[in-house]
């Protein structure tokens, strides 16, 4: 297992390190998001979705378990998973996802992932600054910039001769 840590200062910033995590997937890959409310999660698969080339807004898959966003440039698809309410990896079985031809990231799959990948990346976001005592910024503290420390790492084969990007 590799590992690499950093801070992403802003939002616009977390979209781009999706963006460039999309650079190093292919189809198959599965990446697992772990992080608490508001982390950044959904805000890096946003930047990810978009540099794959994918359809379809990304957003938080409230209502639904998985959402498929289909290749518009003849790529893989993107399969976005809130495994939050799943009960157990045999739920996501069920959803008859074709991960094979699919980037699948699961927001809040990392109790599951192992059922359903022999490899995997997975990127634990943190928020060192969530309550801190900061009235100046607690108005609208889901909008302004805050910056996030983000580890990624690299579990199974997939990854042992893939070199992880630095993260400033
Ligand atoms: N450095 C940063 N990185 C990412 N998001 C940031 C940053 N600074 C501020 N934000 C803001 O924080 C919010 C992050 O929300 P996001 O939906 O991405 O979180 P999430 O981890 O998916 O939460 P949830 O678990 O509720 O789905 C967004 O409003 C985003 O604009
Ligand atoms: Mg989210």
């Amino acid at each position: 297992m590799t590992e690499v840590t950093g801070t992403i200062p802003t939002a616009e910033a977390m979209e781009a390190f999706g963006a460039r995590l999309a650079g190093m997937l292919r189809a198959g890959d599965v990446v697992v998001l772990t992080g608490p409310l508001g982390a950044g999660k959904t805000t890096f698969v946003r930047g990810l979705g978009s540099a794959l080339g994918v359809r379809g807004t990304v957003a938080s898959p409230t209502f639904v378990i998985a959402r498929t966003h289909p290749s518009v440039v003849g790529g893989p698809a993107l399969i976005h998973v809130d495994a939050y309410r799943l009960g157990s990896a045999l739920e996501l079985d069920d959803l008859d996802l074709d991960f094979e031809t699919s980037v699948t990231v699961i927001e809040w799959g990392a109790e599951f992932v192992a059922a359903i990948a022999d490899s995997w990346l997975e990127i634990v976001f943190e928020r060192p600054r969530a309550g801190a005592a900061d009235s100046a910024s607690s108005a609208d503290e889901d909008d302004s910039d805050d910056p996030r420390s983000v580890t990624l790492r690299a579990v199974g084969d997939r990854w042992s001769d893939v070199a992880l990007p630095v993260i400033e």
